[in-house]
């Protein structure tokens, strides 16, 4: 029978024959048996110590190290993080252990300063940074006792920290390990236990995002990135920095880093604020829709002016689809459709004068048909009363009123000629004047440089103004600042108050804005309730100065529609022209600022 496991030190062999000792060969045997059940090496010191154990001798006390050797083998292990369990292994002898303990241990100097100064950086900006949970009476307290806690063992102190500055960083409840960190004793596990491997494997290992993450966030960027157009070269760049930070990812050394971890959330932050642009440009486009269909539904009954409109449709948005396309599309379907039934209103009231006239004419060769009617049957009379006359007398008086009454009929016939020829001229003048209209409306949106209703520049003036303006900078190397004003709440001022008060807040703002400004500035109605403006000489810091002051202004004064009062607000979007660019690529830009400040809450100006 095998004799029991080796625990506690007794002998492994088959019982001897009572009183026969065992044999040097048997005790031998014995030996390597516990060596293999123990799974230790067949070194002479194990050897020696299992054949002890087989003889029934009891171990010599462990040697330890003399004392000056085990100072050193302390000082050794206090420098290189090690703590308790280094020093443990090397107390109980267990070299294999301390052996890796030591390599696990060991770090690149250079990447253990580059490790600290990024923890000191985040500590700094952490304990700058305002917070719900973290105020920063907790944050001294948290970091005092985490500092106390750790003092001996510099890894253990550089995880703490790090998961300290997490959490200042998250925000997130303090929680009991970070707030309060337990001395270092208080974690190190008894002697041999492995809990200690993380803090021996060194704080980079640690910040390494660990791979399941590490998935996420691949599988999170492949979500995002089919979500970025790719017409636009600010999502190629989003796209070729994503392939960096991926790699980046890959990297052990790059992925410890927390700049890495900044470019990420830069990278997120860049992808969002394009996306929800990208969402607004969505729920425009349904506003166009809703506008093109109320235009079809309209002009249903004349089919050349539905093609007229997809046409115009058409060309702008294969301009490409950008947010301003959209809207400008937008706008000129509505200033279309208001012409247009200008134009018919016109049409219609000419077609009923002429109907009227022709009605008239109708009743005048009616009336002119039962005279000759009636005079044909004088003339059969005539014939009659003719061919009975006796007396020359009577014969003269008969034909005497036959001419009298050929003359009237003849007279009537010439005047009915003349008022239908009169009549026909007036229709022919009608048709012409109602084409003269149609020219003068083309005319007039094509020609004109002013906004009939604001009395600013429309957009014809604006293009104008811009070119002399961009000329201006490209010689002075100046500074060129548009603005893109856009009015807040416009729809329910509308609805709310009717179209007619819509139109004149709309000369309220232009006039204010022209009397905030400069002679040399412009101001344009750029379409709908959308201006622009160009403010040569000035940066954008000082655009949005006097963007602010006139939002102020505005914000005290009104104007009055039927004794109520009306405040007019706007938002701005403020860019620096960039030499080179076309204005559309400048008001794309002053768009997206536009759009900041809206989605912030309105009336305020943002720079892009
Ligand atoms: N009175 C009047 N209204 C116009 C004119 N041109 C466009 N509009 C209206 O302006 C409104 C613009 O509405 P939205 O684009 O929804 O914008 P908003 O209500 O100002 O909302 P925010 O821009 O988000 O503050 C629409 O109802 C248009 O019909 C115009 O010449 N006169």
């Amino acid at each position: 029978m095998d004799a029991p496991s080796s625990a506690g030190g007794r002998p492994t062999m088959p019982a001897p024959l009572a009183g026969a000792a065992p044999t040097p060969a048997q005790l031998a045997k014995a030996a390597l048996r516990r060596l293999a059940q123990e799974r230790l090496e067949p070194t002479p010191e194990n050897y020696q110590r299992a054949y002890r154990a087989e003889a029934g001798e009891s171990a010599p006390a462990e040697p330890g190290l003399p004392s000056t050797a085990q100072r050193v083998v302390d000082r050794l292990a206090q420098q290189a993080g090690a703590a308790p369990e280094l020093l443990d292994a090397v107390q109980q002898g267990r070299w294999e252990q301390a052996d890796r303990l030591l390599t696990a241990s060991e770090q690149d100097p250079a990447a253990q300063a580059q490790g600290w100064a990024t923890l000191i950086g985040r500590i700094v900006k952490g304990v700058e940074r305002g917070g719900r949970q973290w105020t920063s009476g907790r944050k001294k307290d948290s970091l005092q006792r985490v500092l106390t806690g750790s003092r001996g063992a510099p890894a253990v102190l550089q995880q703490r920290l790090s998961q300290l500055t997490a959490s200042w960083e998250s925000d997130a409840p303090p929680a009991e390990s970070s707030e309060v960190a337990p001395p270092l004793a208080e974690t190190a596990p008894a002697a041999g236990g492995s809990a200690a491997a993380p803090v021996l494997a060194g704080a980079a290992d640690d910040q390494r995002l660990p791979a399941p993450w590490q998935a996420v966030v691949r599988d999170l960027s492949n979500a995002v990135t089919p979500a970025l157009p790719v017409d636009d070269p600010r999502c190629v760049r989003l796209r070729s920095r994503l392939d960096e930070l991926l790699l980046a990812l890959d990297d052990e050394a790059d992925a410890a880093d927390e700049e890495l971890a900044d470019d990420w959330r830069g990278w997120a932050g860049d992808a969002q604020r394009l996306l929800d642009h990208r969402q607004h440009l969505v729920s425009q486009l349904h506003d166009l829709c809703g506008e093109l269909t109320g235009g079809l539904a309209d002009l249903a009954e004349d089919g050349s002016w539905v093609q007229g409109q997809c046409e115009v449709m058409r060309s702008k948005l294969q301009e490409g689809l950008t947010s301003r396309t959209v809207r400008s599309v937008s706008h000129l379907l509505h200033a279309t459709r208001s012409q247009q039934q200008g134009v018919r209103a016109q049409r219609n009231q000419a077609r009923e004068v002429l109907k009227g006239l022709i009605n008239s004419m109708l009743q005048e060769i009616g009336e002119l048909g039962a005279r000759t009617g009636r005079f044909h049957d004088s003339i059969g009379r005539y014939a009659d009363v003719i061919e009975q006359a006796d007396t020359l007398e009577s014969l003269a008086g008969v034909v005497k009123d036959l001419v009298e009454e050929t003359k009237s009929v003849q007279s009537q016939v010439g005047q009915t000629q003349q008022r239908l020829q009169a009549e026909h001229a007036e229709a022919d003048q009608l048709q012409v004047r109602v084409r003269e209209l149609e020219a003068e409306l083309q005319r007039l949106s094509t020609e004109v440089s002013t906004d009939q209703l604001t009395e600013v520049a429309n957009r014809r003036g604006l293009i104008q103004a811009f070119e002399t303006e961009h000329a201006r900078t490209q010689r002075s190397g100046r500074e060129l600042s548009v603005g893109l004003l856009d009015i807040d709440n416009f729809k329910k001022l509308n609805d709310t108050l009717g179209h007619q008060t819509g139109d004149q807040a709309l000369k309220f703002l232009a006039q204010k804005v022209k009397q905030a400004l400069r002679p040399m500035d412009t101001v344009a109605r750029y379409g709908g309730e959308e201006f622009v403006v160009l403010l040569p000489e000035t940066t954008t810091e000082e655009a949005c100065v006097v963007l602010t002051r006139l939002q102020r202004t505005l914000t005290a004064n009104f104007f009055m529609h039927e004794d109520r009062q009306v405040f007019v607000t706007f938002s701005a979007g403020v860019t620096l022209y960039r030499p080179g660019e076309r204005l559309e690529e400048t008001l794309d830009r002053a768009d997206e600022a536009l759009y900041e400040a809206k989605r912030t809450g309105k009336n305020r100006s943002c720079v892009a």
